[in-house]
Parts: structure tokens; sequence; C-alpha cells
């Protein structure tokens, strides 16, 4: 039936869904039904596009399990159910244990019928891995404890830093420790070994420093190398949870046009180059500030007071700075979005640019934005220019000025001269890590610009929110019942779409007409579920469209916009868009439905003809027909298209008509359209003006009405007179 579950297709083996299978039965033991494709759902797919056992704990996740693997189990220890490796790399469904484990039931890989085995047979096959789910804790808690909040979407990725962050300090306490040693050093050969001319122990001390500057090296270079790694792990953790969330964001709920995303999700090197670099290794040594210190007061006693004001003078310095960078950052991002749009749409534009003699137009935004971006930029880079060069100049003042402390207390007979080198070595070690700190400051500032765009996206209503349920639909007959609807595109007060009341039947066939600008792509939208309508009540089969699960939705209704979208991949990537894989034959047929087999049964490369970002390579009409193809593979119950035979000649128009009718068998279909040839496809007609249903019906009737009276902006009659 069209628009039921995808297509177990395993026609020539390109499609193996027995290991998803397995995981199904198992999940469907446990209680938790599941249909086929929804453990896909939001999974980077590979090119066989089937679950495999690495996704597995990210497609359990999405719906609330979690998996334990054993190893080196033996069969007569199986906890059915549960999942078995087999030696042939393929997992069994084991679902029962009998006879007091002489027998085991398990679901027949290359079937669905469950089969008996005894225990012999199956430890034969075993390959010794158990794989056990169960619901996760997370699930757990929000079904008896109510909803817990879930982590924040940036530093809910830090939880694996704060397990190694005992490893990260324990690093830079010695690392730090040792660090004091030098100035021990200068210590003992001022006082001692000079006065005494004792040559021996300065060999052993200086041996004693060189051994304790190496083993610091070596602490720092494990330090950097355990905080790369842990930032390696947040940055594909977030950066992954990201994406996710830019493309699973309600369609009618975006907060920013995409050429802003893509400069927002930029933005985000630059973060992770912040926490990763600088941050956590100059935060790190901060408190060991006070391991100086207190060495300070040991030797010095009161010159610690002149390094602690000296630090605390940087400190605020770098605080003053901060509002200033931090408004500049903020203003910078803006320029950086609209010079990335800027040339994103001169790029693309070039054809237009040129026709239209609009490159001098275009030369001048660009000009105006990058003369402001550089102003700004270099006010940037003055501005924290000057804090770190203040920055440096109190760290040598308050050098000087313990030392000249140190100078008095020798006068005073209370330090030694060993005393004051040692302690001017220890002042520039504290003071250095309080100097970056300061230049962590002015990039925390861009950082926080950044995060603050980053949230935009990242919490943006999703299509799929984590704590809602959907009443899962998995073969829609696609009956639909719209009421008293009233709506807009996003951010338009006035409805652009009015409809007091639709109903379409399952199977049945509409055109909608209407001028440019009446709402036909507005109402396809909604139908489709892009939209929600912001007054009024749609139902499917009963059933008001929120409370469908949104992967339930996609399946049965295939929606093709009017400039349908290409990627850059191969003409085989850019058919098979969705989770399934299909053989080539079913990929002709596809192709065939769409008018383009000829193209690619001519071209040497066939399917692997290479397609260029946004469809160069192909014709528009050939694009067009790349959506239709799409369409086709998809196998909807329910078919909505915005014009799909604008690009067409009339011949591959009628011709595409014909096999279009014969394939509808089955199915609704809701076409948008202001070309005669596709009335014959359709049995309804609606007919739309300015953004209000003016009449619905037969064709016949409806055709007749408003073609026969006269006079106004009547749609129809405008078709009919096109279409001549
Ligand atoms: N993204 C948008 N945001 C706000 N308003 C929009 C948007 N897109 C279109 N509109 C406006 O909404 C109204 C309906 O547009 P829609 O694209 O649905 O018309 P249409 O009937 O499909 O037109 P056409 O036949 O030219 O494709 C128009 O007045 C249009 O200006």
């Amino acid at each position: 039936m069209p628009g039921a579950a995808p297509p177990d297709i395993d026609a020539n083996g390109t499609q193996d869904r027995s290991f998803e299978k397995a995981v199904l039965a198992c999940l469907a033991a446990l209680g938790r039904r599941c249909a086929p494709g929804d453990l896909l759902v939001g999974l980077p797919l590979g090119d066989r596009a089937t679950l495999d056992v690495h996704l597995l704990p990210r497609a359990l996740a999405n719906i609330g399990f979690e998996m334990t693997l054993h190893r080196k189990v033996v069969v007569a220890d199986l906890r059915p159910p549960c999942l078995l490796l087999l030696k042939d790399g393929d997992h069994v469904f084991v679902a029962e244990k009998r006879d007091g484990g002489d027998t085991f039931v398990i679901l027949d890989p290359h079937g669905d019928r469950q089969v008996a085995v005894s225990r012999a047979t199956l430890a034969a096959e075993s390959g010794g891995e158990m794989i056990c789910l169960a619901d996760s804790i997370e699930a757990l808690a929000a079904r008896h404890a109510g909803a817990r909040p879930k982590g924040h979407w940036f530093w809910g990725h830090f939880a694996p830093l704060r397990a190694r962050v005992f490893d990260v300090m324990l690093a830079s306490a010695f690392a730090n420790i040792l660090a004091v040693v030098v100035s021990l050093f200068a210590l003992q050969v001022y006082d001692r070994v000079i006065p005494n001319q004792n040559e021996a122990t300065l060999w052993v001390l200086a041996s004693g420093a060189a051994v304790a500057i190496f083993m610091e090296f070596l602490l720092r270079l494990s330090r950097a190398r355990l905080i790369d790694k842990v930032g390696r792990d947040i940055e594909i953790a977030a950066n992954r949870d990201l994406f996710e969330r830019l493309i699973n964001v309600r369609l009618d709920q975006r907060r920013m046009p995409p050429g802003s995303m893509v400069n927002t999700m930029r933005e985000f090197a630059s973060v992770k180059e912040f926490f990763a670099v600088a941050a956590v290794g100059v935060l790190t040594d901060l408190p060991f500030v006070l391991i100086f210190l207190a060495v300070i007061y040991a030797i010095g006693g009161p010159i610690v007071i002149v390094v602690a004001l000296g630090g605390l003078a940087m400190i605020v310095l770098s605080l003053v700075f901060q509002r200033r960078i931090h408004a500049l950052s903020r203003d910078m991002l803006g320029g950086t979005t609209t010079a990335l749009r800027l040339l994103t749409e001169a790029s693309y534009g070039l054809e237009t640019l040129r026709s239209h003699n609009a490159a001098p137009w275009f030369q001048r935004n660009w000009e105006e934005v990058i003369t402001l971006n550089a102003r700004q930029s270099s006010e940037h880079r003055k501005l924290s220019a000057s804090l770190s060069f203040a920055a440096a100049a109190l760290q040598m003042l308050t050098y000087i000025a313990a030392v000249t402390a140190g100078v008095y207390l020798f006068f005073g007979g209370l330090l030694s001269v060993g005393g004051i080198i040692a302690v001017s070595i220890l002042t520039s070690r504290t003071l250095a890590p309080i100097v970056q700190l300061s230049s962590v400051i002015s990039r925390w500032q861009n950082t926080t610009a950044s995060l603050d765009a980053l949230k935009l996206i990242a919490t943006a209503p999703q299509q799929r929110p984590s704590d809602r349920s959907f009443i899962r639909r998995p073969a829609i007959q696609g009956k639909i019942r719209l009421l008293d609807i009233r709506t807009a595109y996003p951010g338009v007060e006035q409805p652009q779409l009015v409809i007091p009341r639709l109903d379409i039947e399952p199977g049945s066939r509409w055109a909608v007409l209407g001028e440019n600008g009446s709402g036909k792509s507005l109402f396809l939208r909604i139908l489709a579920g892009l939209y929600e309508p912001t007054i009024g009540s749609y139902m499917i089969d009963g059933i008001e469209l929120r409370q469908i699960d949104p992967d339930d939705l996609r399946r049965a209704i295939a929606y093709l916009p009017q400039d349908p979208r290409l990627f850059k991949g191969t003409l085989r990537e850019n058919l098979l868009v969705g989770s399934t894989v299909f053989p080539d034959a079913r990929l002709f047929k596809a192709l065939e439905f769409a008018g383009l087999d000829k193209l690619v049964s001519a071209t040497t490369r066939g399917l692997d003809l290479e397609i260029q970002d946004g469809g160069e390579g192909l014709s528009v009409g050939q694009r067009a027909a790349v959506g239709l193809a799409r369409v086709h593979l998809h196998d909807p119950a329910l078919v909505l298209l915005d014009e799909p035979t604008a690009a067409m000649d009339s011949r591959a128009e009628a011709t595409f008509v014909k096999r279009f009718s014969h394939w509808l068998d089955g199915r609704g279909a809701v076409v948008c359209t202001h070309r005669l040839a596709l009335m014959e496809a359709v049995d309804n007609v609606m007919i739309l003006s300015g953004g209000r249903m003016i009449g619905q019906g037969p064709k016949a009737e409806m055709l007749s009405k408003f073609t026969t009276t006269g006079g106004g902006e009547n749609p129809a009659r405008l078709l009919a007179e096109r279409g001549r």
C-alpha cells in the first residue's frame, strides 16, 4: 500500500535489514513497539542506509533505551530477550530459553519466524557477544520521577571533562610545584654556593633543577594532550548535537535566516578553540598562583602584598576592558554574517549580476561591509593589544616593586640576596597566568557573543521535542479535513491563507488554482505539515496533525516544492536522499516516471553523473524531474506537488501527465498548477484568490463556474486562457 512503512528492499542484496529486524524484535519483547525505519530517524546512515551495531547506541538513545555489551559469553549464560553475535558477523534475536537452557527460541535471521534451536547448535554458531537492551535511566526518571530538565545545550557536553578534571588538576599541581624549584635553586646558589664557593653543591643543585624543569615540561605536555583529547570529544558531541538541532528545527519557528545560520555555525570553531586551547589550561593554572604566593611569603614575607596587589590590578584592568570588547565582538559577528551572505549571493547569482548590471551594487555593498568589518576588527585588535600591553607593563611594574621592597628588607637584614632573586623569579611565575587570563578574558567576550548566537539555533523549537510523545500511524490513509484555517508565513501578522472548510478523501485528486501570490504554495506547505496553521484545525485520518508522529507523516505525504533543491553529489545520491537504499532497477523506474531515463541512459556516467551544489550540471527541467523521481521513490499515500510541470515542454508534459495519472492509482494528490494539461490528472478543483478559498468541488463544475462568470481577476479563467 502506498505510504506504508519503508519497503524492506533486498532485491539484489543492497540493503540488509536483518539487524534492524532483530533489534525491533528485542524491543518488542521488552514492551516497546517500533515500526521499521523508526530507529533510523536522525542517524547519519552510511551507503547501505541500514542500522548497524555502531549506530545502535544512538538509535536507542533516541527512543529512551540503552544497550550493554557483554563479551565472551557462553550460550548457557544468555539472558533473553537479547541479541547474540554470530560467527558470520550477523546478530540474532534470542527470545527465550527453554528446557532449563537446553533449547533457545530465536528469530530466524532470514525470515520472520521464531524457531527453536538446541544449545549445541547455537553454541556452534555463537560469536560470544551478547547485547542486552533496557530503558535508559533518563527515560525511567522522566517516566517515574517527572521529566528531569535536559542538560544545557553547550555546557551539558562538558560532563566528560568533569570526570577528567581531577587528572588535569593533579598534573597542574605537580607542574606548578616543580616550577618553584627554579627559585629555590637561585636562593641556594646565591646564599650558600657562592659565599662558600662550593662547586660540587652547585652541580648537584643544577642537575636537580634541570630534572625538575624536564619533569615540569613532561607534565605540561601530558596535561595539554589530556585537555586536547577531552576537548575533541566535547567538540564532536556538541557539534553533532547542534547540527541535529539545526536540521530538525520547526520550519515555522526558525529564528534566523539561512545565511546567518551558516555563519553562526562557523563561529563554533572559535568557541571550541577558546575552551580547548586557551581557557582550560589557564584556568587550571590559576589556583596554583596561591602556591607561589605562599612560597613568596615564606621567603620574602611582606613582599607577598606587593605581588598580590599587582595581580589584583591586572584582573581589575581586564574587567574594565571587557565591556567594550564584548560590544565590539557582537557587532563584528553581525558584520561577518552580512559579508558571508553577500559572498554567497554573488557567487551563486553571477549570471544575474552580470545580465542586470548589478555588479556595482554588490561591489558597493561589499566594500561598505568590509570597511565596517575592517574598522571594527582593527578596533578590537587595538583594544586587545592595549589590554595585553597594559597587563605586561603592570607585570613589570610589580616585578620592580617586588625587587625594590626586597632590597629594603635586605637593608633591614630581613632578606638575603638569594631571597631577592628567588622572590623576583616567583613574582614572574605568579603573574604569568594572570597575564594570560587577561587575554582569555578578551577572547571570552568573542566566545560569549558566538555562544549567544549559537543558542538561537540550539534552543529553537524542534519538530520532535524530547518531552512530547506522538500518536503512531504507520499507514496513513490520507483523509484530510481542514476547518476554519487562518494562517500566514512565519513572522507575518495578516492571514495569507483562509480556508473555512475543506475535505479531501483518500485517493482523491485535486488541483489548486489561483493567481500568483494567492497562497497555493502556503496551502501545500500546511498540508505537508511543514508549517502549522496559526488558527484552525487540520485533521488527518481523524487525528489532529500536531499529534501524529512526524516520521509517519513524512512517510505518508510527499511534498515537492516549486524549486526542489539538489545537492552536490551524484545523481544516485540525489535520488537516494532518504534512508532507504533502492536497487538500480527501481531507480530507473523512478527516472522513467520523471522522464529522465533517456538522459541517464545516454550519458557515460549514468547514475554516477556528477551534480554540483544547487543542481548545476542539469537543466532547470531536469532538476525538476529529479524532484519528481524522488517523489516516485518515496511511494507516498498522498502526494503534494507545487507546479511540477512548469519547466516541461508541452510534449514532455503530456507524457508525464499520462504516467502520473496511472501512478496515482490508489493514492491521493494535490497539485498546484497554472497549466491546463495537468487538469487531465485530477477530479476536483480548489480555487484560491488573494489568500482565500473561493471555491472547491468537482472539476467540471468548478471550471465551468469560474470560466463563465465574467470580469475581475478570475484565476481559473486566467488559467484557461494561458493554457490555450
Ligand atoms: N517566506 C515568506 N514570508 C512571508 N510572506 C511570504 C513568503 N513567501 C511568500 N509570501 C507571501 O505569501 C503570499 C502567498 O504566497 P505563495 O507563495 O503561497 O503564493 P502562490 O500562490 O504559490 O504563488 P505563485 O503562483 O507565484 O507560486 C504572497 O502574498 C507572498 O508574497
